[in-house]
């Protein structure tokens, strides 16, 4: 960790914009491409042939990036999105395409978010110039119960996004939506829900989620962190509890959808762990090193401030999978809150477990 790690404002911010098949991923980035706030934004879409803005890159040659009439590029990935990234970015600083400040990239529906998470984080030249903004989810408010029960990849997608985006309000029943609004709040207790109607959003909702917020020219730990959501009473998915039984709803999804969904959500733990005294760096990277080299694959996402025992300013800490990107040192504290907050997304491990190895890290 050296303080040349900080200040990375000027790389540019990437999103994730995932999502099941048809749940209004395309819908919502044409909406939110007319808006000027993204007019200089680069959106890469990982899936070749697609309707909606794709079609243009059918029409023309899909190699080269398309100009969209709001000012934003457009590209399908041809190669890997490492290619696809660098190869934008050299084109942007020779000027070969404009000078876009903004990196969306599309996932395909069915795709499972971590690799490219990793990716942007694991390629050294690609951290160098781009920082995760943040992972936006869109969820069908009409089929999303079903999905969720179905498919286990969009769980892990609404698991670790930053932003929920509920699509197809205007479709909905109010009891359905209200029933997969709770079902996400358990699975994902920190994201922002935000309800659209034929991709209708403001972006400011869902972009500028990440640690820095380039208006506030410092970081935003609590917009980012949001470890408080944690902190907050919720219903307990290893007691098998079925969020929709609270609302009375199951019965639109029926009794074997009903054991799917526990089975699925269950298999997700999202929590904080959280530390008065400093913590001792060494301990602490045993710490997440053994769970890393153990338990690498079942780490969805981590993402914490530390307080590390001989050093003024915390240490911000962000990881998918076995990847870690390098910590940071953050230029100062952003309030009074002077806890470690490390918020673990996880995939069949146990929270107590975590709990327990991680107890010695706060030790004297
Ligand atoms: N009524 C209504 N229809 C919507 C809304 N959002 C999307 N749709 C429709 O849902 C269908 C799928 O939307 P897309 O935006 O193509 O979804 P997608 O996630 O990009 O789909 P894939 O790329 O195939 O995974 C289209 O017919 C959209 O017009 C909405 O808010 N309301």
């Amino acid at each position: 960790m050296s303080r040349e790690d900080i200040l990375p404002e000027e790389r540019l911010p990437a999103s994730l914009l995932t999502g099941f098949l048809g749940s209004g991923k395309t819908t919502l980035l044409s909406r939110l491409l007319r808006q000027p706030a993204l007019a200089e934004t680069a959106v890469i879409i990982n899936e070749f042939g697609e309707i909606g803005l794709d079609h243009l890159l059918v029409e023309n040659a899909p190699e080269q990036p398309v100009l969209l009439d709001s000012g934003c590029l457009c590209c399908t990935i041809r190669g890997d999105l490492i290619d696809t990234l660098r190869s934008l970015f050299r084109r942007r600083v020779k000027g070969g395409v404009p000078p876009f400040k903004r990196v969306v990239i599309e996932s395909t529906g069915l795709a499972d978010p971590a690799p490219i998470l990793q990716t942007l984080m694991s390629d050294p030249l690609l951290a160098d110039r781009f920082r995760l903004d943040g992972v936006i989810a869109t969820v069908d408010a009409v089929n999303g119960m079903s999905q969720l029960d179905r498919h286990f990849e969009s769980v892990k997608q609404a698991a670790v996004a930053d932003r929920l985006v509920l699509t197809k309000t205007d479709l909905a029943e109010p009891a359905t939506l209200a029933a997969l609004q709770a079902r996400l709040k358990a699975l994902n207790p920190a994201a922002p829900q935000i309800l659209a109607r034929q991709g209708e959003v403001d972006g400011s909702r869902l972009f500028d989620a990440g640690l820095f917020n380039p208006a506030l020219k410092t970081p935003d730990v609590q917009g980012w962190l949001r470890a408080e959501a944690y902190e907050a009473p919720r219903h307990d998915h290893d007691h098998g509890h079925d969020h929709g039984h609270e609302h009375g709803h199951t019965h639109e999804h029926g009794a074997q959808s009903a054991s799917d969904r526990n089975r699925h959500d269950a298999h997700i733990r999202a929590f904080c762990l959280t530390a008065e005294r400093p913590l001792d760096w060494e301990r602490f990277t045993r710490f997440i090193e053994t769970l890393i080299a153990r338990d690498g694959d079942k780490l969805l996402r981590i993402k914490g401030v530390l307080n590390v025992a001989g050093f003024d300013t915390p240490v911000a800490v962000h990881g998918v999978q076995h990847l870690f990107h390098p910590p940071a040192l953050l230029p100062a504290w952003p309030d009074a809150e002077r806890r470690s907050r490390l918020v673990l997304i996880v995939k069949d491990l146990r929270e107590e477990e975590i709990r327990q190895e991680f107890s010695p890290v706060t030790a004297n």
